[in-house]
C-alpha cells in the first residue's frame, strides 16, 4: 500500500531542504503539479511512499489556505489521491534549554499560543472563552516512530509542544510568559496550527517537525543559525523518508 504524505513548509528554502532529504525521486527530480490558487506540489515518489511538498507561505492563515487547497484538490480527484498524514515542517525558535540550536523538535502537540484574549486576570484560551480549540494533540505512536528514526540516525531531537504564534517572540518577558503558559514548550513557529486546522477538517493526522534556527527570547539576529537548521531539516527528512510514518489501519 502506498503511503501518501503532504509536507507543508512556509518558504522555498525549507521545501528545498525537505526535498533534498527525501531520497525518493529518480534522476529527473520531483514532479511539479499545479494547484488552484497559484500553489504547486513537488511530488516525490519511491518505494511505497508518495510525498508531496508544498510551499504554503508564512503564518497560520497563509499556510491554512495552501494546505486546505491541497487537501481539497486531493479529495475532489479520486479515492487514491487523499493523504494519510500531513506534516508541518520548517525552522523554528527553540525554548532554551529544552531545544538547543540545530536540534530537531517533533510536536507532541500543535498549539495556537496566542489564539485567545488578554484580560486583567491573565490570558484566556479560546476554550476558556467558550469557542474553538487551540491545540491539536499528536499520537504518541507517531511521535515515537519519528523520534526513534531521528535517534537511529544520531540526530539530536526533542518531543514537546510546538507553539504557533503570529508574532515572533523577541523579549525575555514574552518567552517566559509562553513557557509558563505552556509547560514543556519546545519550540515556536508560525504555521503549525494553520496546517493542523486544515488537516483536521479533512480528518487527516498531523505532526510538526522543526529544526531550531534561533532561541526563543531577546532578539539577536547575529545568533541565528538558519543554515545549520536547514541542514538539520534535510537530515531529518532523509531519515524519515526511510521510516514508515503512517499508522497501520
Ligand atoms: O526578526 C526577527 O527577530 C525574527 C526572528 C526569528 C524568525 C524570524 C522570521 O521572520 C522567520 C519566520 C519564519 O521562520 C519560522 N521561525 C523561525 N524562528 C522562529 C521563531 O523564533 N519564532 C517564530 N517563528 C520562527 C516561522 O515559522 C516562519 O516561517 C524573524
Amino acid at each position: 500500500m502506498v503511503h501518501r504524505i503532504l509536507i507543508v513548509t512556509a518558504v522555498a528554502a525549507e521545501a528545498d531542504s525537505v526535498s533534498a532529504g527525501l531520497d525518493l525521486s529518480g534522476p529527473d527530480g520531483p514532479e511539479h503539479l499545479p494547484l488552484p490558487g497559484g500553489f504547486a506540489l513537488r511530488r516525490h515518489t519511491g518505494g511505497s511512499v508518495r510525498a508531496d511538498v508544498l510551499v504554503g507561505g508564512v503564518g497560520p492563515a497563509a499556510v491554512a489556505a495552501a494546505t486546505g487547497t491541497a487537501l481539497a484538490a486531493a479529495s475532489l480527484k479520486d479515492a487514491d489521491s487523499g493523504y494519510d498524514l500531513v506534516v508541518s515542517a520548517g525552522i523554528a525558535g527553540g525554548f532554551p534549554p529544552v531545544a538547543p540550536l540545530g536540534t530537531v523538535v517533533v510536536s507532541g502537540a500543535v498549539v495556537a499560543a496566542d489564539l485567545g484574549a488578554e484580560t486583567p486576570d491573565g490570558y484566556l484560551t479560546v476554550e476558556e472563552l467558550g469557542f474553538g480549540r487551540s491545540s491539536h494533540p499528536v499520537a504518541e505512536s507517531l511521535t515515537g516512530r519519528i523520534a526513534a528514526a531521528l535517534a537511529a540516525g544520531g540526530l539530536a531531537h526533542t518531543v514537546g509542544p510546538v507553539l504557533t504564534v503570529s508574532t515572533v517572540t523577541g523579549t525575555a518577558g514574552r518567552a517566559a510568559a509562553l513557557a509558563e503558559r505552556h509547560p514543556g514548550a519546545a519550540a515556536e513557529a508560525m504555521e503549525g496550527f494553520g496546517v493542523a486546522e486544515a488537516a483536521a477538517a479533512y480528518g487527516v493526522p498531523v505532526v510538526e517537525v522543526r529544526a531550531v534556527s534561533n532561541a526563543v527570547g531577546p532578539r539577536d539576529r547575529a545568533a541565528w543559525r538558519i543554515g545549520e537548521a536547514l541542514d538539520a531539516l534535510r537530515r531529518a527528512f532523509a531519515l524519515l523518508s526511510r521510516t514508515d510514518l503512517v499508522e497501520p489501519s
